[in-house]
């Protein structure tokens, strides 16, 4: 009779067609393992397991061959396949031969090297305790979860899901005392990693995998020890089994299992193939099966947990978290909408005159950079008129500063009136006014200005000691069409020209900019 690597739900995926290549591991560390002596080494019957699973057509009697030479793993072997977990009501099995069929090769192997591995001792060293409690919870999770997900490789994953961790080992081996100080807190398993890549350049599941690849395990597994850390995703079943079984086991042996259990939580709800309910169910699964697999391990059993109330109370805690969340994000939400409007106001100060309320002049130059650059590049109209009162020194001196500051805002408010939605009305500085009239020829221009005019002289910007005060302007303009003019600010200059010959003229007047012959 030969093994029938599908048959038994264990006894399947032995050759997985397509293995990913081990990442190398940094090569100072691979050195120093291949020459450490106290590695951890795979017991003499696993060995012989192993060479004739790579056979062409691995026999079930030599397999039982092998192991009967061990009597203690041979009785191991035999509770184990009476035991819960693969009796499952079926008659006791008697004979190794009958043990390994019950069993099927991945768990065969497992049991042959978990109890050839180091066990829980009074060796003051590492919380082997710990780590095996550990491995037992995870492989058992594992089988759980890949009975669901993908069912071809629950053996697989029981065996990988045990010795996952089998690169702690091996690093307490090679390092002793300096690595115990990174591995002081078991429980915190994605902190120790972390100090394990800054120590050494890579993490211990590969380091476990190159150990199963050099005890010659098959590929596949020593592949899934090696991708036995990573995010949890619904696309890669069997990295997602494996990988959620550590969690798992991690939550089950923390201080605080309710509060571990519900931030597990949250990460399943990023999941579709896995759900609280499925979660539940497994707790149950392993509330019974581990106080027989623990005695088989030789190991004090993993604390009891209530499952039940256990996932009642992590699913309560999420709540309050997810509220405490939405609060949270409801107030940071609040904020935002506090500074953006203050930003806004800020923005709005940058840009405006604070006497007038108008555009101030870096604003208006900015924003005529941008017409002016438009219009040239479109052929389309462009005007500038530069508004300058008259005589203002003299109004000042006479009703005093304040009236003066009146005035202006009279002024800009009656500008900003006038001109169009399109246009932009701004103060350039001190008592001179700028507007800048996209799409608008000189004309148009000029028309504006003669309005502008007509309303000074209509309709007084003030009054003083019950007199209308009547104030006057020198208006500039100048026009996109008036001269090949290479940027915005000649354009201002331009208008400033113009504006400067109506002064000389003797004030109150328009003038288009006349570019001088020479
Ligand atoms: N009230 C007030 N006056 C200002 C403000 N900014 C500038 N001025 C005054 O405007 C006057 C401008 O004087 P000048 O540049 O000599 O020009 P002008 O008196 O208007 O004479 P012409 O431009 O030649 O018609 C100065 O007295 C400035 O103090 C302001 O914000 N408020």
């Amino acid at each position: 009779m030969t093994l029938d690597r599908t048959s038994t739900p264990s006894s399947d995926a032995v050759s997985a067609p397509t293995t990913p290549a081990l990442a190398p591991l940094p090569s100072a560390l691979a050195d120093r393992l291949a020459e450490c002596p106290g590695l951890p080494s795979l017991p003499a019957a696993a060995a012989e397991v192993i060479r004739l699973a790579q056979g062409d057509e691995p026999r079930l009697a030599d397999f039982a061959h092998a192991i009967e030479r061990d009597p203690a793993l041979t009785l191991r072997l035999l509770s184990l396949a009476n035991s819960a977990l693969y009796a499952r009501g079926d008659a006791r099995v008697a004979t190794c031969s009958e043990a390994v069929s019950r069993l099927g090769l991945d768990a065969t192997l497992a049991a042959a090297m978990s109890f050839g591995l180091p066990r829980p001792g009074p060796r003051e060293n590492l919380d082997l305790e710990r780590l095996w409690q550990r491995a037992i919870i995870a492989a058992l999770s594992a089988q759980h979860l890949a009975r669901r997900l993908c069912p071809q490789a629950a053996g697989t994953l029981f065996t990988a899901a045990l010795i996952q961790d089998i690169g702690i080992l091996a690093l307490d081996a090679l390092d002793g005392d300096s690595y115990r100080s990174l591995a002081h807190d078991l429980g915190d398993h994605d902190g120790l990693c972390m100090a394990e890549q800054r120590y050494y350049g890579c993490d211990h599941a590969l380091v476990g995998a190159w150990l199963a690849a050099s005890w010659q395990l098959p590929d596949h597994l020593a592949a899934a020890i090696a991708e036995s850390h990573g995010p949890l995703t619904d696309d890669a079943p069997q990295a997602l089994c494996l990988r959620l079984s550590c969690r798992i086991a991690d939550c089950w042996l923390a201080e605080d299992p309710a509060a571990a259990f519900s931030s597990l939580l949250r990460q399943l709800l990023e999941l579709d193939s896995v759900d609280a309910n499925r979660l539940e169910a497994l707790l149950q699964e392993l509330h019974g099966l581990l106080p027989p697999v623990a005695r088989l391990f030789e190991i004090t059993c993993p604390p009891d947990i209530d499952h039940h109330a256990l996932v009642q109370e992590a699913k309560q805690l999420l709540f309050a978290q997810n509220l405490r969340l939405s609060q949270r994000l409801a107030s940071q939400q609040r904020e935002l909408e506090i500074l953006q409007a203050s930003h806004s106001d800020l923005d709005e100060q940058r840009r405006t005159d604070h006497l007038t309320g108008l555009a101030n002049r870096p604003w208006l130059e900015a924003l005529l950079e941008l017409h002016f650059d438009k219009a040239r590049t479109a052929r389309q109209p462009l005007s500038v008129m530069f508004i300058d009162l008259d005589r203002f020194k003299r109004l000042n001196d006479r009703h005093g500063h304040r009236f003066g500051d009146r005035v202006l805002i009279h002024f800009a408010s009656a500008l900003k009136a006038m001109v169009r939605e399109s246009d932009v009305a701004g103060r350039y500085g001190g008592e001179e006014f700028l507007v800048l009239m996209p799409q608008t020829r000189r004309c148009q221009a000029g028309a504006l200005a003669g309005r502008i005019r007509e309303a000074l002289l209509a309709a007084p910007l003030a009054h003083a000691e019950g007199e209308p005060v009547h104030v006057t302007a020198s208006i500039g303009i100048a026009s996109l069409e008036d001269a090949a003019f290479t940027c915005h600010s000649e354009l201002i200059d331009a208008a400033d020209q113009a504006m400067y010959g109506v002064k000389h003229g003797g004030r109150d007047g328009v003038r288009h900019f006349v570019e001088p012959e020479y």
